[in-house]
């Protein structure tokens, strides 16, 4: 059998909207087979965050170590890792493994919680950026990463050139829901540019789009597609997937990872 195989490492989310739960169904509406390594447990809802419980390290090492030992994937993503002691263990797992590595550089929930511990902030920088081959950052991570406001798209251009030329990335994807007007996220991969635009939907059932889309990329790069298809296929399922959202919970609600299904579209391709 062909069939490729990723991995998440990330926190996780009992009501199924963003973390593990996402990525776990997004690897497998894109046929992909879907492994997870759970670094946090969280207590969280459309609502926000109630309450977030780190696992040891040393069983965070065994999950990893279990599946890594057995099913080595085809491409790796990271989300929501809080602390250093995570960071270095990633950094040692991954560093020379040739697969192709994703970071959603998760640091604050939109409901405004800290999923990141501040002086982890400074590691996923130095330690982790230098080994992704995609970063895909929200607005305020990015600006973090490169010390400046980002306002406008010129600004998130200069981001993605220093995230890609000084910090060491592969490629990145800086995203643009937190800006203004249409949702224009821009690739630059240390070539050029390209943008991935969409109209901005009006809707406030947007909780997980940040991991749905990295985790779209993810599996994309696991079937060994270009990272510009798997941008591209990454954006038109996320689009799909806020259109569809299908307004549970009480608060902001999850993005819908079979929203192109339920409509009758087609699983898109880059
Ligand atoms: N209201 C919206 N309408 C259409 N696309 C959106 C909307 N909000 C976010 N997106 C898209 O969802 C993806 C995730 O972006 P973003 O919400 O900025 O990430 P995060 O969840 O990490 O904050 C991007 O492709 C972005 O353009
Ligand atoms: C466990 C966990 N990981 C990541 C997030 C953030 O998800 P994101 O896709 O950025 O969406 P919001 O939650 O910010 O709407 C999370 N909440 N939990």
């Amino acid at each position: 059998m062909g069939v490729k195989s990723a991995l998440t490492i990330a926190g996780t989310d009992p009501s199924g909207g963003a973390g593990i739960q996402a990525d776990l169904k997004t690897f497998q509406e894109r046929e992909v087979y879907g492994m997870s390594v759970i670094t946090s447990v969280v207590a969280q809802n459309t609502l926000g965050v109630e309450q977030v419980e780190h696992l040891p390290i040393s069983f965070i090492e065994k999950q990893f170590d279990s599946v890594w030992n057995d099913i080595k994937p085809n491409a790796v993503k990271t989300g929501m890792i809080a602390t250093i002691d995570m960071m270095e263990l990633i950094a040692e797992k991954l560093k020379g493994s040739n697969v192709p590595y994703i970071i959603d550089p998760v640091m604050v929930a939109k409901s405004g919680h800290s999923l990141m511990e501040e002086e982890s902030r400074s590691v996923i920088r130095n330690m982790l950026i230098p080994l992704s081959t995609v970063v895909t950052p929200n607005v305020p991570e990015a600006e973090f990463l490169v010390g400046f406001s980002i306002n406008t798209q010129e600004d998130a251009e200069k981001a993605a050139k220093v995230i890609v030329e000084q910090l060491g990335a592969g490629a990145v994807v800086v995203k643009g829901g937190h800006l203004e007007g249409d949702a224009k996220d821009v690739l630059y991969d240390g070539r050029e540019f390209t943008y991935f635009t969409s109209e901005r939907l009006n809707t406030h059932h947007t909780h997980g789009t940040g991991c749905t889309f990295s985790a779209v990329i993810t599996a994309e790069l696991a079937k060994g597609r270009s990272v510009k298809q798997a941008v591209k296929t990454g954006k038109a399922y996320i689009t799909d997937a806020i259109r569809y959202s299908l307004e549970l919970g009480n608060g902001n609600g999850p993005t819908n990872q079979w929203g192109y299904r339920l409509q009758g579209l087609p699983n898109q391709e880059g």
